[in-house]
């Protein structure tokens, strides 16, 4: 996780940019985990996530605007969500 916020603040131009991460995995793998340890959220009660959560966290400086999608089977298909909109602002931009 620290190495994760350390190429984060590589990456960020000034103090007050806001980053939006999409975190994506098979079920169980830690991705709701990791957002609540980000937020300082107590980590012993975790269910697994059905359909998604977003919550902004401000963390070593920075403020994270965090999807967290649930990696059920049943639910898999959200994961084609943000890929879809990536590949459609995309094709948007391409063709201005
Ligand atoms: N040992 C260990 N267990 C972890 C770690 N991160 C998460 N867990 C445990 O793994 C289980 C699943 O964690 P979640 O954060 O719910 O996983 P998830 O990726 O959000 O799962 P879905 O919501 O089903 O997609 C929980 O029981 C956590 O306590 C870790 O770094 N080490
Ligand atoms: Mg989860």
């Amino acid at each position: 996780m620290l190495g994760l916020l350390s190429v984060i603040q590589r990456l960020k131009g000034s103090p007050e940019q806001e980053l939006r991460i999409v975190l994506l995995g098979l079920d169980n793998a830690g991705k709701t985990t990791l957002l609540k340890r980000l937020a300082s959220e107590e980590v012993s009660t975790i269910t697994p996530t059905q359909g998604f959560n977003i919550k902004s966290v401000q963390s070593h400086g920075l403020k994270l605007n965090v999807w967290d999608i649930g990696g059920q089977r049943s639910i898999r298909w959200l994961e084609d969500l943000p890929r879809a909109l990536f590949n459609t602002v995309g094709k948007w931009r391409n063709s201005s």
